[in-house]
């Protein structure tokens, strides 16, 4: 809705109305033709300003709106805000809150823009999958030149009102209210000639070596796109923009959105924006929910283990402006982890602009420091009994009500739970390294975790910065736990003929940001070798005979053992499945070794190498992963393929605009899934992680429904279970 109404005599005031972020749907884009005519008509109204209510200039499109074609009636944006750019009184747009995508659209349709400070604004609809098609790939480069408005729409990064001002985006920034600043401006320029506020009408400002910078930012934007469209789409729209008159670079601008409107990815993309706000709405199977769960406030808090973790949750608690105790017991690491967190911080208020956090943490080699924190995250070596140790000290040191978390990427967090004096206040927050970068958090409640403390650890992550997902205590917990048979598969495929560089190149063209072998690599090889060691799993040599590739029944492959074996832990060794400069170096090189060490495996285990197509490496490792995300969703780990979804782009480098396994499997055909994986079980009566599970069946026989449809399906197998 838009509400009209004349201030100060002769200024009309229209204010965009549409919880939550004035977002343009039919409605309101239908109030604003109506009330811009009504004010253009009056005679009495000499200027007009365009503001949002409750703080928020406007959210761009309706999101929602895109869904169908259908769902798109009303009034079209483009015309309407012609209509204002053509007006022959001037329209001021007063941003407070923000203005994006369609929002800012309509802003630079508007004669003059006026932001509050703290106002940001920005076009993001690539990371929709799609490009500011309401003129704004033609408007923004024409007013602040190509090179700036290429950093902004090819990102979709929202901008402070400082640096807008800055680039000539917006004409004046207010500190106070910023629709009487805009108010008091329309008064001042009523009457005023409008030709050179009319941006369409503009040249963009020249670029030497126009050819040069397109092809440049190409290049580069096709390198991190990872097979995703609407980048390179945008990149075409703003040349469009640098070299044709504006009618014909609007009708570009037309061509390229109607490729990028009916995609696959803008589904997947936008399917994603609104999955990161499901798994916000966290519910766990006892009931307990995030709107009804209220948590307590956290002043201190501690971290214990100052290794590769700890210190990046350090940080990442500093920086939220927590005072924070850190504690190692080993004086090396002690006196190196202080270097390394100062160093992290001091980076970090580089990169933010923000003062920098170090007062706020005080270091210790004692448990007894933490005794007073309200919150403890642990994060020593991944040892059963060395956490539980760890957990029984400080449930003898920490005040009563003291909230206790670990970090461990596989343990029982019940286990470590029942170590304790009171169970109830203990979850799973598991970082993903390094922790003060990667956006995700794993939340692991155990059947007796208390919904306060769950709610406590959801809003903590949030103050950090981190997409937090709750999900329930399995080993592996969610990501983990799919993980597993994707990289057994990747292993399996290896012995059955291909290479580390094959799996890895059809994974990465899939839009991975590394392929299987690369990641194993640099998270070292020796970490799974030695989980694997205490499970009983690694024989000497790889073990022989016809046994030596099968462990508890199941396919097994020696080959991680044996590597290690060798000492080939990876970057870290500057030997692993790739060969490396020095130890600690990144770039990876194909290693001929890896050719004879593979030919003398198959032929020690009368394997004969077949050709592989990157089609079988795609579908046995995702359709392997997406198999156990069912089984994830059947035993109640994950609420529903949103939480998966959402792990999976935030912690594992999943292609966004794929939207994640779940919904990937989805967009696939489950029927197809299923029936590929019924193939290779087939194939493969010894791998029982490709046997379908009875969700992805049931599923099928339901009529293969949308994603967002699956948790009706899921509550029935539950009950039945
Ligand atoms: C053959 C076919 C041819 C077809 C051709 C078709 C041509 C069509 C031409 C149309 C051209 C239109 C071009 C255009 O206008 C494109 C756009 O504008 S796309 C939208 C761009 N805008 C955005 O991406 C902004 C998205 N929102 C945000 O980033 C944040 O919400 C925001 C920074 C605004 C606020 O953040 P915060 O305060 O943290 O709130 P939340 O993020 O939690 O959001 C609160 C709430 O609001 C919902 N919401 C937010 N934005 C929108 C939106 N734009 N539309 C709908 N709903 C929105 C959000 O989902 C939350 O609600 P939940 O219920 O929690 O989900
Ligand atoms: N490294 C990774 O990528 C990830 C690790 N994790 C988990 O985080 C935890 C820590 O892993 P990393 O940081 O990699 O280990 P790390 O080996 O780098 O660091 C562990 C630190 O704990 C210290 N420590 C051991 N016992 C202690 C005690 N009683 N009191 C205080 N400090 C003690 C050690 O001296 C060492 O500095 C593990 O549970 C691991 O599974 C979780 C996600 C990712």
């Amino acid at each position: 809705m838009t509400q009209y109404s004349r201030v100060s005599g002769s200024v009309g005031l229209i204010t965009l109305k549409n919880p939550p972020v004035n977002q343009l749907s039919a409605v309101v884009r239908h109030g604003i033709v109506d009330t811009v005519q009504k004010a253009l008509s009056d005679p009495k109204v000499k200027s007009v300003v365009i503001c949002g209510q409750n703080g928020m200039f406007c959210g761009g499109a309706d999101i929602k709106e895109f869904q169908t074609l259908a769902n798109m009636r009303g009034p079209p944006l483009i015309p309407m805000i012609h209509s204002i750019e053509a007006a022959d009184k001037p329209v001021v747009a007063a941003i407070e809150g923000g203005a994006f995508g369609g929002g800012l659209e309509l802003a630079l349709g508007c004669h003059y823009r006026i932001a509050h400070s703290k106002a940001k604004v920005g076009l993001p609809e690539v990371t929709l999958g799609l490009l500011p098609a309401a003129g704004g790939s033609q408007r923004l480069p024409r007013l602040i030149g190509v090179p700036a408005a290429l950093s902004l729409i090819t990102t979709g990064r929202h901008i402070t009102a400082a640096e807008a001002l800055q680039l000539g985006l917006v004409d004046q920034v207010a500190d106070h209210n910023t629709v009487d600043a805009a108010v008091k401006f329309a008064l001042s320029v009523a009457g005023q000639s409008l030709d050179a506020r009319r941006i369409s009408n503009f040249q963009c400002p020249p670029v030497p070596n126009m050819d040069a910078l397109f092809e440049d930012v190409m290049q580069k934007v096709r390198t991190t796109a990872r097979g995703a469209i609407a980048p390179i789409a945008c990149v075409q729209a703003v040349r469009a923009a640098a070299t044709l008159p504006y009618t014909q670079g609007m009708q570009r601008e037309k061509e390229l959105m109607a490729t990028l409107f009916t995609s696959g990815q803008a589904r997947a993309l936008q399917y994603c924006f609104f999955a990161q706000r499901v798994v916000g709405r966290w519910s766990m199977p006892s009931g307990a929910r995030w709107d009804t769960s209220k948590g307590r406030p956290i002043h201190k808090a501690a971290v214990i283990g100052l290794g590769t973790m700890g210190r990046g949750i350090t940080v990442a608690l500093a920086q939220t402006g927590l005072s924070v105790v850190a504690v190692e017991t080993q004086e090396k690491q002690f006196m190196e982890a202080k270097k390394a967190v100062s160093n992290m911080l001091e980076r970090g208020a580089k990169r933010s602009g923000k003062p920098l956090a170090h007062g706020k943490i005080t270091y210790s080699q004692s448990l007894q420091a933490v005794a007073d924190v309200d919150l403890v995250i642990e994060a020593v070596f991944e040892d059963m009994g060395l956490k539980k140790k760890v957990f029984q000290q400080l449930s003898a040191v920490c005040k009563p009500g003291t909230f206790l978390c670990t970090n461990t990427s596989t343990l029982d967090v019940d286990e470590l739970a029942s170590q304790t004096h009171q169970p109830e206040l203990v979850v799973g927050m598991h970082f993903f390294a390094p922790a003060h970068i990667m956006k995700l958090l794993e939340v692991v409640y155990g059947p007796r975790s208390s919904p306060e403390l769950v709610a406590v650890v959801m809003e903590l992550g949030k103050k950090m910065g981190k997409v937090s997902v709750a999900v329930g205590n399995c080993r592996g917990f969610v990501g983990n736990r799919m993980l597993k048979p994707y990289r057994d598969q990747a292993y399996f495929l290896l012995e059955e003929g291909a290479t580390p560089q094959l799996i890895d190149q059809a994974l990465e063209e899939f839009g991975f940001a590394m392929g299987a072998f690369k990641v194993s690599d640099l998270s070292g090889l020796d970490v799974g070798w030695k989980v694997r060691k205490e499970e009983g799993l690694v024989q000497p040599g790889g073990g022989s005979g016809k046994s030596a590739r099968i462990r508890n029944g199941v396919r097994y492959s020696p080959l991680g053992d044996l590597m290690c074996e060798q000492g080939r832990f990876g970057q870290k060794t500057g030997r692993g499945w790739y060969q490396y400069d020095k130890p600690g170096s990144r770039d990876a090189r194909p290693d001929p070794w890896m050719h004879s060490f593979l030919e003398e495996y198959r032929a020690r285990h009368g394997l004969v190498a077949r050709r592989i197509s990157n089609q079988e490496v795609l579908e046995r490792c995702l359709y392997a992963m997406i198999n156990e995300g069912f089984r994830v969703l059947e035993d109640g780990i994950a609420a529903g393929p949103e939480d998966i979804d959402i792990i999976y782009v935030f912690g594992y480098g999943w292609p966004r605009h794929r939207g994640g396994p779940m919904f990937y499997a989805n967009m696939v055909g489950l029927e197809i899934v299923l029936e590929r994986l019924e193939h290779y079980a087939q194939a493969n009566p010894d791998m029982p992680t490709l046997q379908p599970c009875s969700l992805l069946r049931k599923l099928v026989a339901s009529g293969s429904p949308p994603v967002n449809k699956w948790k009706e399906v899921i509550k029935n197998v539950r009950s039945q279970l």
